[in-house]
């Protein structure tokens, strides 16, 4: 039985296991069909991202390895980074962390409003860091998808597009979503985010994950949201992101860095019997 804790940021739900210890990574033997087994809502015990904590590389208090439903590894989860960046505070007693992910080294804080806040660090705006399939300026893709079109489109690790839209009330952007996803200009897929922009600080957002679908929440999402919404000049540095699921604080500094604040939370803690999972 491998015991697992189940945490969320703004409904951005996983499942996290540690494994840390020698030997314990090898023992798991992680597949894309275990993963997707322990993410399934119906057979598993269901959530968003499966992340695996591993030993720290130099520089960081852990590791952290993001699995989709789909069984595809993802790049970075800025909300699951705040979650374990939040675990790791619990161990160390410290109000600072560095959780390291495939992007590198991704410094959180706790603030006093007892937030935490995650330094995502700078997106990459060129065509070829999306990655796009072909030389394009990534402000303004030649894209169209039922009522929306002219995306703009950044990584922040992972790879996103954000249309902007009048009233996200009024769109069907779930259905919208997977064919933007699977689109032919991206292709590593991507994040798909529809954008309403309320005012020059304020952003509604909905968010089509990639290998996820509609999630309450994408952290990395919101990031790529003002970057994008920023570069087009509808908003400043900084924005509050609703999300169906909550409210992120983001501000994308001078320096090129996206902070990203919020709430986390531990729903409950479990054993998942590992033999049991498809191989
Ligand atoms: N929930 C995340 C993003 C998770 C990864 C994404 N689905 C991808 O494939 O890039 C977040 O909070 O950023």
């Amino acid at each position: 039985m491998i015991p697992f804790r189940k945490m969320h940021g703004l409904g951005n739900d996983f499942v996290v296991v540690d494994a840390r210890a020698d030997g314990a990574l090898a023992a798991l033997a992680i597949t894309p069909a275990r993963a997707a087994a322990v993410a399934d809502r119906h057979r598993g015990v269901g959530c968003d991202q499966f992340i695996v904590l591993e030993p720290p590389g130099e520089g960081a208090d852990v590791f952290m390895r993001i699995w989709n439903p789909d069984g595809s590894q993802a790049e970075a989860c800025g909300n699951a980074t705040r979650c374990i960046a939040a675990l790791m505070m619990a161990e160390t007693g410290r109000d600072q962390v560095v959780v390291r992910t495939v992007r590198g080294n991704l410094p959180s804080e706790r603030l006093p409003d007892g937030s935490i806040r995650v330094d995502m660090g700078p997106p990459s705006l060129g065509w070829r860091d999306v990655p796009l399939a072909e030389e394009l300026d990534t402000t303004h893709l030649p894209m169209t998808i039922g009522d929306v079109a002219d995306p703009a489109a950044c990584s922040m690790g992972n790879p996103h597009v954000t249309f902007f839209v009048g009233d996200l009330d009024r769109l069907d952007w779930q259905a919208i979503g997977p064919q933007a996803e699977h689109h032919a200009l991206l292709p590593a897929r991507a994040n798909i985010g529809f954008a309403q922009v309320l005012d020059t600080d304020h952003i509604r957002v909905g968010i089509w994950e990639r290998g996820a679908g509609p999630t309450l929440a994408c952290g990395s999402g919101a990031c790529a949201t003002l970057v994008n919404a920023h570069r087009r000049g509808l908003t400043g540095r900084r924005a509050r992101v609703d999300l169906p699921g909550g409210t992120l604080q983001m501000e994308w500094r001078l320096d090129g860095h996206v902070l990203m604040g919020g709430p986390v939370a531990t729903a409950f803690t479990g054993e998942l019997d590992w033999d049991a999972l498809p191989a």
